[in-house]
């Protein structure tokens, strides 16, 4: 017999290795093969990422948990779960699991931050730099409260000399957390005045519409080496890439990375002629840059690590409060809602005098103890939450979770929309009805207690919300001021339309409307008619 030229044995044993490890491996051999899934997306990465690209991965990934179950297996190294097993070994506290690579595109100025940090250790040191500004107890009084409430009484001003008593709220409540995050992480040399009509500071918001975004968040995902390659090109070549650049030259938020640094040098130069002194309010830069050079600065944080931190707070306090506002104003404005909204005016009605700041804002603190607005805030949470995606960790040693053997490194999470919409947890789960948190009418005890294990807005454990309690601020008092004063209703034409805002690569809105919503992205407003039915007349 002729022997086999050694050609043709090489590329046997390449076919035999590729089947291996494309095929075999993924469908029969890997750990992950026991658990529940379609086999496309077990094969291959790309078949999730192309759900990213049409901007349907979170609902896919809920529709197949419908199908397979409470864990699913949703990419060759990648797992979903939705399950309270799952939320307690992945987010509970000291979850091994951190964040992915995925989280290096919200770096700013290149510099990591405590959104990105993988390990554990540079997150929680620099987390002990802040975190006491963020606690409840600095939050809810004092200096950041009165920040708050003045910002709710200039956005109360807003509404009064708004034409016609109709709001584009869409706008305007990005104005006012634009506002009030500013204000709270750079005081006076950073803050905005959007709602009182500056109109750079309002072209700031233009950044967050822009729908290349999304696109660009895919590239930067599914390839970061060539979109990097792509940004960094200059000459002819980056002529020639122009055409193929997935947002236009300079990217991605560029206009709020640019204020925020600029905010950063202004702090810097007061720093250097000693205009900064501990009278002042301490803002978030000033915290940071008085830890530079002391023990706490472990890790040489230097300028641009500051502005980066600042930047990334930035980002994440304006969609985020102004989106849960806007889903809360416009639920409440819809017919069928009214009851809810009468309600909770009376219970905002109902906050003392002696609670109030002025006679249109009630306090913080006041605003804070009203449960029937706190179940209104939770509801919109739960059915709109403005991060409503999954949230990627994985961690480099085998593990298991809910019985299931995972392997090193394979990437693991839940998301909050497919939590808060499991109809086993929340009765109706598409209905709005912020009764469903209220122990003593619809629901009983026991349901409750579960419907708050598996309420997950904020994330949970180490690395869940800092801002959990300013973003409590600026709501409750906002929508307490509001419902005092005013009834709101839908205003023709927008009855049909639900509100739609845009998480990474998706566009979230209402699910019954979700035809309707595309229509209305793209004028991204939301015209809500407000009508003073009380005058509030006393003066403080
Ligand atoms: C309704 C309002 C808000 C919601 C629902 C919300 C939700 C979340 C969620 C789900 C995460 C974890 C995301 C992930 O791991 O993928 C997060 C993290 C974070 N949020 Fe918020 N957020 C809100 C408002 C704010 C505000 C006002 C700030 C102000 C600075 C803020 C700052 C942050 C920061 C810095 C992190 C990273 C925390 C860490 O890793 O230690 N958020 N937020």
């Amino acid at each position: 017999m002729a022997p086999i030229p050694i050609t043709e044995v090489s590329l046997v044993a390449l076919a035999i290795l590729l089947i291996y490890s494309l095929v075999l491996d993924p469908l029969l051999f890997s750990p992950l093969s026991k658990i529940p899934g379609p086999k496309s997306y077990a094969l291959t990465k790309w078949r999730l990422a192309f759900e990213d690209w049409k901007g349907t991965r979170t609902r896919t990934i809920d529709q197949l948990h419908q199908r397979y179950g409470p864990v699913v297996r949703t990419g060759p190294s990648e797992v979903s779960f939705n399950s309270l097993g799952g939320l307690r070994a992945i987010y509970g506290p000291g979850s091994p699991y951190d964040r992915t690579d995925f989280y290096r595109m919200f770096d700013v100025y290149g510099r990591q931050n405590l959104f990105t940090f993988h390990s554990a250790a540079a997150h929680s040191r620099r987390k002990r730099l802040v975190s006491h500004a963020y606690s409840k107890t600095v939050v809810v009084r004092g200096p950041v409260a009165a920040l708050v409430e003045s910002k709710v009484a200039k956005y109360m001003n807003l509404l009064a000399a708004e034409p016609d008593g109709v709001s584009d709220v869409f706008k305007t409540l990005h104005y006012y957390s634009l506002d009030s995050i500013t204000a709270f992480l750079y005081s006076r040399h950073g803050s905005t005045s959007a709602v009182e009509g500056s109109e750079a500071h309002r072209a700031l918001i233009g950044d967050i519409l822009d729908p290349a975004r999304r696109r660009l968040s895919w590239f930067a995902v599914h390839w970061p080496g060539l979109t990097k390659w792509l940004y960094t090109r200059t000459g002819r070549l980056e002529s020639m890439v122009k055409p193929l650049l997935p947002m236009r030259k300079p990217a991605t938020y560029t206009g709020i990375r640019k204020f925020a640094l600029e905010a950063y040098r202004r702090f810097e130069s007061d720093m250097k002629k000693g205009l900064v002194d501990n009278s002042q309010t301490e803002s978030i830069l000033k915290r940071l840059s008085s830890a530079q050079g002391t023990g706490n600065d472990q890790e040489g944080l230097d300028d641009l690590d500051i502005a980066s931190e600042c930047a990334d707070h930035l980002l994440a306090g304006i969609d985020t409060t102004s989106d849960t506002l806007m889903f809360l104003v416009w639920a409440l404005s819809r017919p069928q809602n009214q009851r809810f909204q009468d309600r909770l005016r009376d219970e905002v009605r109902s906050i003392p005098e002696t609670s109030l700041r002025t006679t249109e804002v009630p306090s913080v603190e006041a605003s804070g103890r009203c449960a029937y607005l706190g179940a209104v805030i939770k509801e919109t949470l739960r059915l709109y939450s403005p991060l409503p995606a999954y949230e990627p960790r994985s961690v480099a040693v085998h593990s298991a979770i809910d019985g299931f053997a995972i392997p090193a490194n394979t990437t693991v999470g839940s998301s909050p929309f497919s939590l808060h919409r499991n109809p086993d947890v929340f009765k109706d789960p598409l209905v709005w009805d912020p009764e469903r948190w209220l122990s003593t009418e619809k629901e009983d005890p026991e349901r409750l207690a579960e419907m708050n294990r598996w309420f997950w807005a904020f994330s949970s454990g180490g690395r869940m919300c800092i801002g959990l309690h300013l973003a409590m601020a600026e709501m409750t008092t906002l929508a307490a001021a509001i419902y005092r004063k005013y009834r709101t209703s839908l205003v023709p034409d927008f009855e049909d339309v639900a509100p739609g805002i845009t998480s990474r690569f998706e566009v979230f809105s209402d699910d019954r409307f979700s035809k309707l919503a595309t229509k209305l992205l793209q004028g991204f407003s939301v015209k809500i008619s407000f009508v003073t039915i009380i005058k509030l007349t006393r003066s403080i």
